[in-house]
């Protein structure tokens, strides 16, 4: 994939709205900080995170722009991998890899539990088999 600038990045929003069944009360994934996130399905059945940005968020276009391509660029395996984004007038959205089953707050909250609950000679073994 090319993401040398943002508009490569850019997903036509109607097709945003086809994928989300127009950001439809069945699709909402949950509730965070910036705004709701609902699931989606991409034409060529690839599953998508869809996080709308809080109107209120004070960011320009060149701003906002800039950082879906920061974003883009990071890789990591414990990072969610950002798509692209859509803007519709003044508003905007994020587009994620789904994450099934959990959210990111239960993966973190169970590799956190996994490290203070195990004994030591415990968390030696578990550490081992798990990475
Ligand atoms: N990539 C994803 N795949 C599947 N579900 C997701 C994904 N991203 C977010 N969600 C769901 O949407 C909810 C809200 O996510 P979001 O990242 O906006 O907020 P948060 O991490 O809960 O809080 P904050 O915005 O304060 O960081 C999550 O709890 C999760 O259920």
């Amino acid at each position: 994939m090319d993401i040398g600038t943002a508009e490569s990045l850019l997903y036509d929003f109607s097709k945003v709205q086809v994928a989300t069944n127009d950001f439809s009360k069945d699709n909402k994934l949950g509730q965070g900080g910036f705004g709701a996130v609902y699931k989606g399905v991409l034409e060529a059945g690839y599953q998508v995170a869809v996080k709308w940005l809080a109107k209120d968020s004070g960011q320009g276009d060149v701003e906002f722009k800039n950082e879906v391509l920061l974003l883009a660029k990071l890789q990591h395996r414990n990072l969610v991998r950002l798509l692209g984004f859509s803007t519709q007038g003044s508003e905007g959205v994020l587009i994620y890899e789904f994450l099934p089953n959990a959210s990111l707050d239960q993966f973190i909250f169970g590799m956190f539990s996994l490290v203070v609950n195990t004994p030591f000679e415990g968390f030696i073994m578990h550490s081992s088999n798990a990475f």
